[in-house]
């Protein structure tokens, strides 16, 4: 994986030479070519030198190896943090049909763009034969007056004119088609995975991390668009364009292409072996990397926690030597890559010394002309650009295929719970009695780990019902379930004696149930925003009033921007407090008949959480509500009280009927009085 991936970048920037070079065609042999701007930072670039045909071959066999340096390199400038490796997750299969709908609407500027790409390949064939004729006018103009040589280099001279500019108006024309194609599949890709990402299970959620999801979102994609754009454009253009100049080659001189593949293997073989070892440099420079960016990832993510503890130093200390290590490795690999410069270098101008030089005694001879040989050079080197590139290509395909195959994965992948579909009940009759029966569960990731067995609870109409007990017991798991965001494995749940797995999920989480967690998430934008967030469409005035009834309006109107002020990322800028009564106007605002409190208060401070336990306890009524709770202190003035254990019901009652019992609760009770005395 590491192999097939370590060659990306120097793909990417071979890929972006190729094309640069592509656009400049084979009459630019004796013009140096351009050096690339490196990728992050300075490096040793390959510089394509006038190369012949061995060389080329070489140079190809090579890059994957040079793509291994460069994606050393440009792994430090990813936007997924490359410090998080992804867990080893099973090959997709590519999936052909998923992509040929992708492509399906493309399809008439995708062949407009092969024919366009076929045009200009095939215009590169012609080219080095062109300039051989104009050069051997040129030689022979040399020898005679400059009206004679004018008008003998002025045909072959306006025919390649000719020639340069239908190629350069074709390659932009494919260019530009390609590249619209390209974007137009990769946002299509995009936007459905995307799509598809929020209609999987929370379950799916549990088992990939998000990093892993937006990595499928945006490194996948992108991969899988270049790799597309990269084996249309390359290798239509360079196996045409291939196969073209070397049958040039040939009726040029049988006994030069001879002597060059002769050569050949030699060179593949060193190229190969030298390749070896720069990869394997790359990727410990690679993994380096990764590592230090992992120290830099954590410690800057967790600044607060650095800040409390006082360990700038410490940890500016750890990056700097894990900086320092990648450091030394890129040197070794930069080292690596000169050598393998400075060698390919002689290697392949040696070669095109000795082309001139047998070159040179074939035109004594007169088995060639001072043009042939130049436009064998130019052929040589339009074939050795498109052999390094088709090289280069086979590792694209396999990187384009797997990169698609994990896209296309999760697209179409089809979750447990669609969000939408089941019956509802009509407002005016539903009354909010829940019920669980007989439910046992296991969460997918952990099968064989009971959470829930046997949970009977039935939750009256307007009631109050608690849920306590020891921590891991199954409280939140009981919430999760009613909101279907797993599905029991048996047993079942009801909404006013019908199941709900027959009902709407959709409407049953935005009408039915409003929940308030522990530490809800706010998003980053106005308050007004974040409320209506529960009811997309809601008036001003509904939205104040969710907000009076949660007691939020009066400090939010404090604020000098009031329901306009930002909340900052995940509602930073408010106190955990007003971050809780945002939430909960955010779930009052569809009038839920159920609320589902799990833990609302617990990560409060005292104050803070009388203030929230009193908007609760208003927006509570009329409302069944299931309240899940750690501090006991707030389950009180519960209707019933439910004590949850290792999964199971160990004891129903009131506040009162569970104390005077001695059993579970009176045991948590005495338990929490003690640690509260304790910290006072
Ligand atoms: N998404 C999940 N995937 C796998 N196991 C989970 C998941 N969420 C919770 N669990 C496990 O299920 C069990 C019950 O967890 P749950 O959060 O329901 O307990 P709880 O009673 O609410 O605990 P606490 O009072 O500490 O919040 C625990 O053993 C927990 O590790």
């Amino acid at each position: 994986m590491l192999l097939l991936s370590a060659g990306r970048a120097g793909c990417r920037l071979l890929a972006v030479r190729a094309a640069l070079s592509s656009c400049r065609n084979g009459g630019s042999a004796l013009r140096s070519a351009p050096r690339p701007a490196p990728l992050i930072a300075p490096r040793p670039a390959l510089r394509p030198a006038p190369l012949l045909v061995p060389a080329g071959l070489a140079l190809g066999c090579v890059g994957a190896a040079l793509g291994a340096a460069a994606r050393c390199q440009e792994s430090r400038g990813r936007s997924v943090p490359a410090a998080v490796p992804a867990a080893p997750l099973p090959e997709p299969e590519f999936q052909w049909a998923t992509f040929w709908a992708l492509l399906r609407p493309q399809l008439l500027a995708l062949s407009a763009a092969v024919v366009l790409a076929l045009g200009a390949a095939l215009l590169n064939v012609q080219i080095p034969v062109l300039l051989g004729q104009l050069v051997d006018v040129v030689a022979r103009g040399a020898r005679t007056h400059l009206e004679g040589y004018l008008h003998a280099a002025r045909p072959p001279a306006l025919r390649l004119l000719g020639l340069y500019s239908l190629q350069a108006l074709l390659t932009f024309g494919y260019i530009a088609l390609l590249s619209r194609v390209g974007e137009q599949v990769a946002a299509s890709m995009r936007k459905a995975l995307f799509v598809s990402l929020l209609r999987q299970d929370v379950a799916f959620f549990d088992a990939h991390r998000t990093g892993q999801l937006v990595a499928r979102l945006t490194a996948d994609v992108q991969e899988f668009k270049s790799s597309f754009k990269l084996i249309i454009s390359q290798g239509l253009r360079s196996s045409t364009q291939a196969a073209g100049c070397v049958l040039s080659l040939y009726l040029l001189s049988p006994r030069l292409t001879a002597l060059l593949l002769l050569v050949l293997p030699v060179l593949v073989s060193a190229g190969t072996a030298l390749g070896s070892v720069l990869r394997a440099l790359s990727r410990q420079a690679q993994e380096q990397v990764a590592k230090a960016t992992g120290v830099a990832d954590e410690v800057l993510g967790n600044v607060r926690t650095v800040r409390a503890f006082a360990m700038e130093e410490q940890q500016a200390g750890l990056y700097c030597a894990e900086a320092e290590r990648s450091s030394g490795m890129s040197q070794r690999l930069g080292l690596g890559i000169a050598a393998f410069q400075g060698l390919s270098n002689l290697a392949l101008n040696g070669i095109v010394l000795g082309t001139i030089f047998v070159g040179g005694s074939l035109m004594a001879g007169d088995q060639l002309s001072p043009g042939d040989l130049m436009s064998f050079l130019v052929a040589s080197q339009t074939v050795q650009r498109s052999l390094a590139n088709i090289s280069i290509l086979f590792g694209q395909v396999v990187r384009g295929l797997s990169a698609g195959a994990r896209v296309f994965e999760f697209m179409t992948l089809e979750p447990q719970v669609p969000l939408r579909g089941g019956d509802t009940i009509p407002s005016h009759s539903l009354l909010g009695q829940v019920a669980f029966k007989h439910v046992s569960f296991s969460y997918p990731t952990r099968p064989g780990h009971p959470v829930l067995q046997d949970f009977s609870l039935t939750l009256p109409p307007g009631e109050t019902v608690a849920i306590v007990g020891p921590s891991g017991g199954g409280k939140s798991t009981v919430a999760a379930l009613l909101e279907r965001f797993y599905e029991p494995t048996r047993g079942t749940i009801t909404l006013d004696g019908r199941d709900i797995a027959s009902l709407d999920p959709s409407w049953l989480r935005g009408r039915v149930i409003g929940f308030i967690s522990q530490e809800p998430v706010l998003f980053g934008t106005t308050i007004m925003e974040n409320i209506r967030f529960g009811k997309p469409g809601a008036s001003d005035e509904e939205v104040f009033a969710a907000a009076r009834l949660a007691d939020a309006d009066a400090f939010i109107r404090a604020f000098p921007d009031g329901y306009g002020t930002v909340v900052g990322e995940r509602g930073a800028a408010l106190s955990g407090g007003q971050r809780q009564r945002v939430a909960l106007a955010r779930a009052l605002l569809k009038a839920p008949a159920v609320l589902v409190l799990d833990e609302a208060t617990s990560a409060l401070d005292a104050e803070a959480e009388r203030a929230v336990q009193a908007a609760l306890e208003r927006a509570a009524r009329g409302r069944t509500v299931l309240l899940i709770a750690h501090r006991l202190s707030t389950v009180r003035g519960a209707n019933r009280i439910v004590v949850l254990a290792g999964g199971r019901v160990a004891e129903v009652g009131t506040h009162e009927e569970l104390l005077r019992r001695g059993g579970l609760y009176a045991q948590l009770m005495r338990q929490q009085a003690a640690e509260q005395r304790g910290t006072e």
